[in-house]
């Protein structure tokens, strides 16, 4: 389904396209220089380099184990350096800054505030900072040529007991800031299920959430996200390949849950370079974005953890610009689609999609359109 109206882009076209990122971990992607930083005036010692470079580097290869529950565990550093409302602030805006250097415009950032009390802050308090950094860094980055819109998500651990609290916290800041709610953490052993009370509580207060569901545990987990939990996205969401047969002439069947799935439009949060950490895809090339995007399910293209994954939106993109010779407009549905799933209201994610991305298309494609007239009137001149 590869449109042939423009080429694969240049990683430079890719940075300047205007991107939607709707699944990132505040607490996934710091700097290790700021790592470092912080953990220097907070005292924390169990960092395991104390360089930025090979500190990031160490990130990466811990993150790297092919198993979810190893690769959660290198959040214990990130987490430790991230109770103060100080580091809380300078981490998400150097997160915002991050994000529209690399072309973001729109960005759903989650992070649990349960993991962020271990030096005496209130949940308020947790939630309060990190919306002030967004603020700060929306403002520098503006400063610096670049806009973006960062609303965040808060997240509930799912091996823990505080969903519904967390929930609770999440309709309380809904229009200051928090646009929506999650569950996160190890998937195997901790069906979405045990977390109802939250989800139904959000349903009745016509709240917004999003799953991590089908990323280290199959089907089930999926069905229980949406049909019991009532999600309205999935985090990851991968293993609805396993309801999807490919015959050997091509044909392809969905499963009662695929066609639920692709036939309601609900939004795939993909992570291609977490999958490949965690062991959810095999390769760039075999990861199931590919069909998933063939077969027109309404999928989005992410980050999740930008430190544990060295990546960014552009290298996300670039990846699979590699992989399945995307062009801008492959890129650019992946942009609107993102767009069309964000929580923020209806008209406000319009004139995103109408104001801001579609003429940011308009413009690489007509950039590369008038260079390909350039290149032919020089053949033609030098022919004759
Ligand atoms: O991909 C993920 N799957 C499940 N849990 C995750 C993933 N990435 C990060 N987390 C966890 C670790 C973080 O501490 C927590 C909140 O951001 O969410
Ligand atoms: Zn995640």
């Amino acid at each position: 389904m590869t449109s042939q109206t423009t080429p694969a882009p240049a990683p430079e076209q890719i940075r300047r396209a205007p991107k939607v990122l709707l699944h990132d971990h505040l607490d996934g992607g710091l700097r290790p220089g700021t790592i470092i930083d912080l953990a220097r005036e907070v005292g924390y010692e169990a960092l395991p380099e104390t360089e930025a470079d090979k500190l990031g580097v160490w990130f990466r290869e811990a993150a790297d184990s092919g198993s979810l529950p190893r690769y959660l565990e290198t959040f214990a550093h990130t987490c430790a350096v991230m109770q103060t409302k100080e580091a809380l602030f300078r981490v998400a805006a150097e997160c915002a800054q991050d994000l529209a250097e690399d072309g973001v415009v729109y960005a759903e950032i989650r992070y649990a505030p349960e993991q962020h009390l271990e030096k005496g802050l209130t949940l308020e308090e947790v939630v309060e900072a990190v919306n002030a950094g967004f603020r700060e860094g929306e403002r520098r980055a503006k400063e610096s040529g670049h806009r973006i819109r960062v609303g965040a998500l808060l997240t509930a651990m799912r091996h823990a007991a505080r969903a519904l609290e967390i929930a609770e916290l999440a309709n309380r800041y809904r229009d200051f800031g928090v646009v929506g709610f999650d569950i996160a953490g190890a998937e195997a052993g901790f069906p979405p299920t045990r977390h109802l009370d939250a989800f139904e509580y959000l349903k009745r207060e016509n709240n917004h959430f999003t799953i991590h569901a089908g990323e280290a545990f199959g089907l089930p987990s999926i069905w229980q996200a949406l049909q019991w939990c009532g999600a309205d996205r999935l985090g990851h969401g991968v293993r609805i390949i396993d309801d999807i047969q490919i015959a050997d002439d091509g044909t392809v069947e969905l499963g009662r849950l695929a066609s639920y799935v692709r036939d309601k439009r609900i939004p795939l949060e993909m992570c291609p370079t977490s999958n490949l950490q965690t062991g959810a895809a095999t390769s760039y090339a075999e990861h199931p974005i590919g069909l998933l995007r063939r077969l027109h399910f309404r999928a989005t293209v992410n980050t999740d953890n930008r430190l544990m994954s060295g990546t960014s939106m552009s290298r996300e993109f670039e990846h699979l610009v590699g992989a399945f010779g995307y062009t801008l407009d492959d890129m650019q549905w992946f942009t609107v689609n993102a767009m069309k799933s964000a929580f923020i209201p209806f008209d406000e994610r319009l004139a995103m999609i109408n104001d801001v991305i579609k003429p940011g298309y308009a413009e690489l494609k007509s950039e590369w359109l008038f260079q390909q007239t350039a290149s032919t009137r020089g053949s033609v001149a030098s022919a004759s």
